[in-house]
């Protein structure tokens, strides 16, 4: 299908934008998504410590955009910090890198895009292209809206790529917010064959799961997708078994916040559940996620899982489901083995297995 791009670009044009770079004064403006659907309100950050508080208190959440968001928030250490030489910039984006970094543990793009921001400086600097501190400021600020074009790019590739695996009328289970919301661009992974097949008139529905604790499902997928028109129906995530079973689903597409070289998939808690009943019940599985989530190096006993706050689960915005001292295990992530996935989707092609041979040949990295 010979898809013109700036056509589909004009069709898919998602009404949320969830980080905003305000040039004019150097300021990041994150929508917080903690008070979505019922509030559309804004922060804005100007220093790298408070980026990294925004990431860890998920004002901004999902891979890409966590990404996307750290690599700003290299810039703010420079826009607004107190370096007058070279040297002492290359160390104020040091610590800005270690504290994004500790904000949350499991997200790939976190880790990916701050030290790709920090490689960017210290080349500039060692190359002659930053003379200057202000010249450095202005490195920085290309290379993190290069980051956030190249996401838009991978983002609509990922979705002509995954149209191959959408059927007219086909209904697909997501699991968490995989969406624009999550990448920062709009689109979003998991949600983005489904926006490129609905912008091109191919009839696709969505089965979004509420995603406890946090409901990213209930709060974010199904706002982002009612407000751009796209079909879509909420349910408990104890009901994810029976929409299988009852043949409701034709496929799965899920995102991911790190994918290893051997295919092991990490992602929203739940989504390990989805992956072992589609794979019994001959449903299709697919993790969509550009290059940047991929961990080429690590093994699984070296992932870490992110436990957050007992009280997201012992409450629901704010409000008690459990006694107060009931003990809480909260990981928010879990591990999809690949043996339970059918493909990997990324801006590069499809992957499919064996992914230990698979992943570095489409990625193209040794
Ligand atoms: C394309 S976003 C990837 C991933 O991030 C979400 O987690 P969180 O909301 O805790 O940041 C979820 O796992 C999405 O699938």
């Amino acid at each position: 299908m010979g898809i013109d791009i700036e056509e589909l670009k004009s069709k898919i044009n998602p009404r949320l934008r969830p980080i905003i770079w305000r040039d004019s004064d150097n300021t990041l403006v994150l929508l917080d998504q903690r008070k979505l659907p019922f509030e559309e309100t804004y922060v804005e950050l100007r220093d790298p410590q408070s980026t990294a508080d925004a990431i860890r208190q998920m004002i901004v959440r999902g891979a890409p955009a966590i990404g996307i968001t750290a690599a700003y928030g290299m810039v703010l250490a420079i826009a607004h910090g107190n370096a007058s030489t070279l040297d002492e910039a290359l160390n104020e984006l040091a610590r800005a890198r270690d504290a994004l970094n500790a904000a949350r543990p499991t997200a790939q793009n976190l880790f990916w895009a701050t030290e790709r921001m920090l490689s960017t400086a210290s080349n500039a600097i060692h190359n002659g292209s930053a003379k200057s501190v202000r010249e450095l400021l202005g490195v920085m600020k290309r290379e993190a809206k290069a980051i956030f074009d190249e996401e838009f790019d991978a983002e609509l590739r990922m979705g002509i790529y995954g149209l191959e695996k959408v059927n007219d009328g086909d209904t697909i289970l997501t699991q968490c917010n995989a969406g624009g919301l999550a990448t920062g661009t709009g689109i979003g992974t998991a949600t983005a064959p489904i926006r490129v097949a609905h912008a091109l008139g191919i009839r696709v529905s969505v089965i979004a799961p509420e995603t406890r604790p946090w409901l990213q499902g209930a709060r974010l997928t199904v706002y982002e997708l009612m407000a751009d028109g796209i079909p879509v129906t909420l349910i408990a995530d104890t009901a994810v078994g029976y929409v299988m079973y009852r043949g409701m689903v034709n496929s799965v597409m899920v995102g991911a916040d790190r994918i290893l070289r051997d295919g092991h998939v990490y992602n929203k808690i739940g989504t390990f559940k989805e992956a072992v009943i589609a794979h019994e019940l001959g449903i299709p599985f697919y993790a969509i996620a550009p290059s940047s989530t991929f961990d080429l190096r690590s093994r699984v006993e070296d992932v870490k899982i992110e436990e957050r706050d007992p009280d997201e689960v012992r409450k629901i915005r704010g409000v008690p489901i459990a006694p107060e001292n009931v003990p809480v295990f909260n990981p928010v992530f879990d591990v999809t083995p690949p043996k339970y996935v059918t493909a990997l989707i990324t801006e590069r092609g499809i992957i499919y297995p064996p992914f230990d041979k698979n992943v570095p040949r489409v990625l193209s990295v040794r």
